[in-house]
């Protein structure tokens, strides 16, 4: 990689309002705005100035008060990532532009399609990150009793980036190896049919966040980049060295895929007041919201237990949507620590869904971004904001200089692709 284009890649993770429950409850939080585009267009320009690779928005195909279990309070809804990211693209022409799209509940040729059309209105910035979907509520929004078996998903997943991947070839003028495979399972006829002229990225770049067995060979067969949870420097070390030793042995070069585990921050000018901060906006998750977040998570209304015992584990496990093992994996410790449902579950909102938190001054997250790309725990981080837009602001006027001052972060942008702010070098 040239040194210009900076040893630390950064993508802007944007959960509408931010990564901590209580978020959008924080004084300085504008839970309205995510209904705007002139927050997106904001967003997407103070994240460019920022140099930032790409901004990624989530997918979330559940309805999140089904089974009337999480009433209102959690249901701010995410838009349409293919609208919001063509708004973004309107007034910046370098940052990256990456959809979540699930592989479980489309079809390819559809998929291919819109990310073609994002990839072209965009001139080459667009990135797909790949999910199969874990929610169990998901498949009643799409008429089907229950979730696909994980293998399945991915065994789905991969035939299905196949049959996008002949489509873009095809419509690049290149057609694919696997182009008889990709019509054999009649996913794929439409792109011999257009004429499209070349893209200077032929097709999204393409992200993934495996983490079981099958997801990670599956990251290691396609990926470009790769998010996962890794709260110790030592969980990233171990993620990536397993992801390039799986790639090794497909044949893959490690090097062209980065790992950029999530990180979720909250900065002030000193520790004191970050961490005042932190206090904060965790005590706006109140008991009653906290139940609700980890109800959500396992798939078990537990605001209908008494919040002051320990989980009923076997009551539990019995009827979680989830599978079982899974949640009973979950919250075995919380009862082996005696803690109560609610003590329980505000342990868990304060730490969503097991990524690092980082809380403290500008030049200690640079800090901390320094060692841990030293020591080989990951390529970059996939930035979460505590809270929005306030702690992305924060993170955009003062560690993003002071990473490109340590020449970690380019000053500008090399190329005009996606794909270049990863490699460093032009591929068509
Ligand atoms: C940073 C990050 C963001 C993710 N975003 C989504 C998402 O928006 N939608 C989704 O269905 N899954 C999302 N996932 C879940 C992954 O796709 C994946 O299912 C999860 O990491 C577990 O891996 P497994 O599927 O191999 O068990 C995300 C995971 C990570 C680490």
């Amino acid at each position: 990689m040239s040194r210009e284009n900076g040893r630390l890649h950064l993508w802007a993770f944007l959960q509408g309002i931010g990564f901590f429950p209580g978020g959008w409850r924080v004084e300085k939080a504008t839970p309205d705005a995510v209904f705007q585009r002139a927050y997106y267009e904001r967003i997407a320009r103070m994240v460019e100035d920022a140099r930032f690779d790409a901004i990624v928005f989530g997918d979330q195909l559940q309805g999140r008060d089904a089974a009337g279990r999480t009433p209102g309070r959690l249901a701010i809804p995410t838009l349409d990532p293919f609208t919001l990211l063509a708004v973004m693209a309107g007034v910046t022409s370098r940052v990256g532009l990456v959809a979540t799209v699930s592989t479980t509940y489309n079809e390819p040729a559809e998929v291919a399609a819109k990310f073609a059309a994002l990839n072209f209105i965009s001139e080459g910035r667009a990135g797909w990150n790949i999910v199969t979907t874990v929610h169990p509520n998901s498949p009643w929004n799409f008429g089907e009793p229950e979730l696909l078996e994980k293998s399945a998903r991915y065994a789905r997943a991969q035939a299905f980036v196949d049959a996008a991947d002949a489509f873009w070839r095809q419509a690049a003028g290149h057609p694919a190896a696997n182009a008889a495979d990709a019509l054999r399972n009649q996913w794929f006829d439409i792109a011999g049919t257009l004429d499209f002229p070349t893209s200077p990225q032929y097709r999204p770049v393409l992200v993934q966040a495996g983490q079981s067995p099958d997801g990670r060979n599956f990251a290691a067969q396609s990926a470009e980049a790769i998010f996962c949870p890794a709260p110790t420097i030592d969980a990233g070390r171990a993620y990536r060295d397993d992801i390039h030793e799986r790639a090794r042995a497909l044949g893959r070069d490690p090097s062209k895929m980065l790992i950029m585990p999530g990180l979720a921050f909250i900065l002030a000018d000193t520790e004191e007041e970050a961490q005042r901060k932190h206090r904060h906006v965790l005590e706006l998750a109140d008991d009653q919201l906290c139940i609700e977040y980890l109800s959500e998570s396992i798939g078990y209304d537990l605001t209908r237990l008494p919040a002051n015992q320990p989980f009923p584990l076997d009551e539990i496990c019995a009827a979680c949507e989830f599978p079982a093992e899974d949640v009973r994996r979950m919250l075995t410790p919380a009862v082996e620590a005696g803690l109560s449902i609610a003590d329980a579950c505000r342990d868990y909102a304060r730490k969503p869904r097991g990524h690092a938190i980082f809380v403290g001054t500008p030049e200690q997250m640079a800090d901390r971004m320094e060692t841990w790309i030293d020591a080989g725990a990951c390529d970059g981080f996939t930035l979460q904001p505590g809270y929005m837009p306030s702690e992305l602001e924060l993170f955009c006027a003062h560690v993003a200089p002071l990473l490109q001052q340590r020449g970690l972060l380019r000053r500008e942008y090399q190329g005009p692709t996606l794909r270049d702010h990863l490699l460093g070098e032009f591929r068509a």
